[in-house]
């Protein structure tokens, strides 16, 4: 994603990338000279991250995904002092689409069995897909409840049958696939799916770069990709 977001910054300014920062030691000094930092490295660097930006009043994109709880509550931290966009995914397609899943899983009662199926590349090291999180929170708010309540992230061995209600994950990984999600919406006698198929990484940091652009001038607090597109309800 470093080499899609430096390219997508070619595309649209002409800026041309400088050489690849020294990870550890330059962190603190590339929040300091910049207005926005765009995050997509892997997991386990994020919540230090989130404190240097509000250290150096640095706004902020996190792209980076397979986050935990303790990730999360920098974040929230680092938000009270700075602008700070977290997304799953940056694509306008899949931000709608959890808008569609939102308002699906709303007027769906549990007669609908709830799965949610993702395919990724071979490379990808979290699961599911921080894509996917995102389209089961927005399930779960459909129906009013907590995700973390209602997910059953995998299924092995003599498990019982499928408890209403429950919200599922599969998790599929092969080869160069750039990121494959559905919404399977499925009911006695009919299925509703609805799917979203990304075929160019640029994709994600073209929607970064947009994310990145808002956030500059952006009060301080917590965004996602909805706030930046004007799609919040
Ligand atoms: N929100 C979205 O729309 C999208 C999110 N993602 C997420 O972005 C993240 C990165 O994905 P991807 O680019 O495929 O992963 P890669 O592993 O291909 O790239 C990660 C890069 O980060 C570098 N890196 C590792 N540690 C640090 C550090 N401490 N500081 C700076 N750079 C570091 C790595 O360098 P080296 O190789 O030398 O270790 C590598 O160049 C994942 O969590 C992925 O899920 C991906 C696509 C879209
Ligand atoms: O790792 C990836 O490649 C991707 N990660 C994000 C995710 O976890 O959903 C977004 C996109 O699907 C590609």
């Amino acid at each position: 994603m470093g080499r899609a977001v430096t390219d997508a910054l070619t595309d649209t300014v002409g800026m041309v990338a400088g050489p690849a920062a020294d990870r550890d030691g330059d962190a603190a000094a590339v929040f300091a000279g910049s207005d926005v930092v765009i995050d997509f490295t892997p997991p386990g660097h994020t919540a230090r991250h989130a404190g240097l930006a509000a250290a150096h009043g640095t706004a902020c994109v996190v792209g980076t995904t397979g986050l935990a709880a303790a990730d999360h509550a920098a974040m929230d931290a680092a938000a009270m002092d700075v602008a700070l966009v977290q997304a799953g995914n940056f694509s306008l397609g899949v931000n709608l689409l959890t808008a569609f899943t939102r308002r699906a899983a709303a007027i769906l009662d549990d007669g609908w069995d709830i799965e949610i199926l993702e395919m990724h590349h071979r490379h990808k090291v979290d699961a599911p897909s921080g894509t996917a999180t995102l389209l089961g929170e927005a399930a779960a708010h459909g129906r009013g409840v907590a995700l973390d309540d209602v997910a059953r992230r995998s299924r092995d061995g003599v498990i019982g049958e499928r408890p209403a209600g429950e919200i599922g994950f599969a998790t599929l990984r092969g080869g160069s696939v750039i990121g494959e999600h559905e919404v399977i919406f499925a009911a006695g006698s009919e299925r509703l799916v609805l799917a979203h198929r990304a075929e160019d990484r640029g994709l994600f940091a073209r929607g970064a770069l947009t994310a990145a652009r808002w956030a500059a001038t952006a009060a301080p607090g917590r965004y996602d990709m909805l706030d930046v597109l004007g799609l919040k309800d």
